[in-house]
């Protein structure tokens, strides 16, 4: 192996240079030191590690947990987690809110639209500015879901957080971020997407504000790439997309707080130090970001709408084949070609709930009101579908190839009914006169078969 190649050579730049860099693969065994023979080779635990580290396993599935799915990281760093968080005090996050939660107040029942979220007063972190949308599930029986938008202008200082309830994807919608994290840094801006695994230490900082965006926590098991069936081994997410840094430790000796999310309470703790300690790493349990332009559709190449699940980024399994906790899903730009077809999403009842948000452009089946920054939800078995311009458009366009520019929405998708917080019925920006959108739809039947 070259010079330039070697990880442990990039990853030791990375961490003197304090710059980011990435490896390529989806739940790969990884391995990256930060500084020369930090990482023990051919054991995991020798009696004494080089330069005084200590050896810690942070395990994310059982220890049990058949072999392909088996994820944990061995951690070589200057302090154990344990001198980093002990005496907690439980402190008040009133906006992040947990599954179960059902205010009697709230009905959730329904379709819904938001305009984006408008950016405050204060001046929120990424823990402070996150606004729970909806809630699904349970996180004590680790079932389920919340989804949240951020608004964040204040990166967080000498100050850390982790969620031992849940996995967070982060899909940003304006403005970049920088997640500092014990494996490695990874930046994010909009049209990509991080995943930053349970019971991992991090810092948010705004590299560039202020920063908007969504997340998907994920309470159940980790998102995994799809089946890709009779597709077969290509397209759609391909696994070299997915980057995950290289190790970067530091060693800062400063008072500093860590927060910990727990059964949906959350604690924090006084420490003296900075907790991203880690100087080297191996593993398949780490965080990872990924470009969604990288993503690859695959569609339908002579007529009819197939179901939006081809279009499945990442989904996290519940236990019942086919049935996903979560499907993150992708509407992107791409060829329209499907002859003597409508071609934007059919209406439809849905088992599942449909949280969908806009990163960029114009969504096809809502040319208006779907903005980006904005969200809808479409719960369990509520009708939806093309508001009425949609339907007529499409109904009567020429149906020439056509490519579908300037778009880009997604779908947090659960098997599990939705529960809006008081935030989202009462203080975001709901779009009261949402279900009118389809008050056009007239009655076309007149009994006769033929152009209508
Ligand atoms: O409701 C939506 O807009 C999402 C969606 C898109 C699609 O192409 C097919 C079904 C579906 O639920
Ligand atoms: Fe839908």
């Amino acid at each position: 192996m070259n010079k330039q190649n070697d990880p442990a050579k990039l990853s030791a730049v990375s961490a003197r240079a304090g710059t980011d860099r990435y490896m390529p693969g989806f739940g790969n065994d990884f391995e990256t030191e930060a500084l020369p023979d930090a990482l023990p080779q051919g054991q995991n635990s020798p009696q004494k590690c080089n330069y005084g580290l200590y050896a810690e396993q942070l395990s994310g599935t059982p220890f049990t947990a058949p072999r392909g799915q088996n994820e944990r990281t061995w951690c070589y760093r200057i302090r154990p987690s344990v001198k980093h968080v002990s005496r907690f005090e439980k402190i008040e996050v009133p906006y992040w809110k947990s599954a179960p939660h059902v205010d009697p107040d709230v009905i959730s029942l329904g379709q819904y639209r938001w305009d984006p979220v408008p950016h405050t007063e204060e001046d929120p972190t990424f823990l402070t500015g996150m606004r729970t949308v909806t809630t699904a599930g349970d996180v004590n029986t680790q079932v389920g879901m919340a989804s949240h938008v951020y608004l964040i202008t204040a990166s967080m200082v000498d100050e850390y957080f982790y969620s031992a309830d849940s996995e967070l994807l982060v899909v940003p919608q304006e403005g970049r971020l920088r997640f500092a994290t014990e494996l490695g840094i990874i930046d994010l801006e909009p049209q990509e997407i991080a995943v930053l695994p349970r019971g991992m230490v991090f810092r948010v900082e705004v590299l560039d504000g202020p920063a908007r965006g969504f997340v998907c926590e994920n309470y159940g098991a980790k998102f995994d790439l799809p089946s890709r069936g009779p597709i077969g081994a290509n397209c759609l997410a391909n696994p070299r997309d997915f980057k995950t840094p290289v190790a970067a430790f530091e060693d800062v000796e400063r008072p500093s707080t860590v927060t910990i999310k727990w059964c949906g309470q959350f604690h924090a703790t006084q420490i003296g130090h900075s907790p991203l300690d880690v100087v080297a790493w191996h593993g398949n349990y780490a965080p990872c970001k990924y470009d969604l332009k990288t993503f690859s559709p695959v569609g339908a190449i002579l007529f009819d709408h197939p179901d939006p699940s081809i279009f499945t980024v990442l989904t996290a399994p519940s236990g019942v084949e086919g049935t996903a906790n979560i499907d993150f899903v992708l509407f992107r730009d791409r060829w329209n070609v499907a002859e003597n077809t409508f071609r934007p999403p059919w209406y439809h009842k849905n088992i599942m709930s449909e949280l969908m948000g806009n990163i960029h452009g114009i969504y096809d089946a809502k040319p208006k009101g779907f903005v980006p920054g904005g969200m809808s939800l479409h719960n369990m078995m509520l009708p939806h579908g093309p508001d009425q311009p949609a339907f007529e458009g499409a109904s009567n366009v020429d149906l020439q190839p056509q490519k579908l520019e300037n778009t880009m929405s997604f779908m947090f998708e659960t098997r599990f009914p939705q529960h809006l917080t008081e935030f989202a019925a009462k203080e975001a920006p709901l779009q009261d006169d949402y279900v009118e959108c389809w008050d056009g739809l007239e009655k076309k039947f007149d009994g006769t078969p033929g152009e209508k």
